[in-house]
């Protein structure tokens, strides 16, 4: 029996996920090799000497859960009250050093709990790439045009759903065409990233903003009204019309055309912003350029 025990064991320091056995008083019985890894763990460590408490304070001390200390004891009686129910989880653990974790406990039926950590890094960065992918534009890494159209739709549903105020703003750079033949692409894209550094820098953390292509950018702005979108859109173009890109002896500089609309009982959807904010920057081209210009309500 004991050999069989053993066997177990040793069995289960093989297996590739971190696992540990608690005891009800939630004291590690066991820790498998897996654990004492991944947790930077001593490793004699069998368990016994460790509570799922000091698991956790461990985690947290060598800087491995990235835990605020001011935070620590409110999560740690958070995660032993969950395993003291029986089940937890299954949950992500994201570590300090990008590794993320699948936790689960489950009750075990002779008493006590298991434990387990499946390290699901390369699958969860996999995805988060793919998302990037998808829903960033490469060049400067605003959100593209797809994901702009799906926010939008959210943004728009929201509005009607709590009639909060929400406004779109479309941005065109002014004879762009010109600075990619007078200077070259490579000087159009740095233009393009200063310009989507311009929209970060005038923008809140709760707005939305995207390239919609070529040299076209919106950002769509929640609990906005079109006189608080207005002041935005101003401060963007300011940013815009003080961008130098030096390109050798040479220094590059650009304006924007602005049109800036709102929700409104006729304006419905996010497509109807859209298509209502581009007539509005239209004005604003056919007025002169580098100019804000705000659709009618
Ligand atoms: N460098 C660079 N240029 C791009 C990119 N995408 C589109 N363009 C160029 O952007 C230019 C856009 O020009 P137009 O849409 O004709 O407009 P414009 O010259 O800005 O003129 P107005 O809008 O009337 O002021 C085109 O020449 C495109 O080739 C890009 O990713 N990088």
């Amino acid at each position: 029996m004991d050999n069989l025990l053993d066997n177990m064991r040793d069995a289960l320091d093989l297996v590739e996920y971190g696992i540990v056995l608690l005891d009800e008083d939630l004291r590690a019985r066991f820790i498998n090799r897996s654990f004492r890894k991944m947790w930077a763990l001593p490793d004699y460590v069998r368990g016994e000497t460790y509570t799922f408490e000091s698991l956790i304070q461990h985690a947290s001390q060598t800087g491995a859960y990235p835990i605020a200390p001011q935070h620590l004891d409110s999560y740690i009686a958070d995660r032993v009250a969950q395993v003291k129910s029986g089940h937890d989880g299954p949950r992500l653990l994201s570590l300090s050093d990008d590794r993320v974790l699948k936790f689960e406990c489950v009750p075990l039926p002779r008493g006590g709990s298991m434990l387990t950590y499946a390290d699901q890094s390369d699958l969860i960065h996999a995805v988060e790439k793919l998302e990037e992918i998808i829903h960033i534009d490469d060049l400067t890494k605003l959100n593209n045009r797809r994901f702009l159209n799906t926010c939008g739709e959210t943004e728009v549903a929201r509005s009607k759903r709590y009639s909060h105020p929400l406004s779109v703003v479309v941005i065109n750079l002014d004879q762009f065409k010109k600075i990619d033949a007078d200077y070259g692409r490579d000087a159009g894209d740095k233009v393009l990233c200063a310009v989507a550094d311009c929209c970060r820098e005038a923008t809140r953390n709760t707005d939305v903003i995207g390239r919609l292509g070529g040299d076209e950018f919106a950002l769509i702005l929640p609990a906005t009204t079109l006189a608080a979108a207005m002041v935005v859109a101003e401060k963007t173009r300011r940013k815009i019309a003080a961008i130098v890109v030096h390109v050798g002896p040479l220094s590059v500089k650009v304006t924007a055309s602005f049109g800036v609309v709102t929700v409104t009982e006729h304006k419905r959807s996010f497509e109807d912003l859209l298509q209502s904010a581009n007539k509005a920057m239209q004005t604003a081209k056919s007025t002169g350029r580098n100019t804000v210009v705000a659709a009618p309500q």
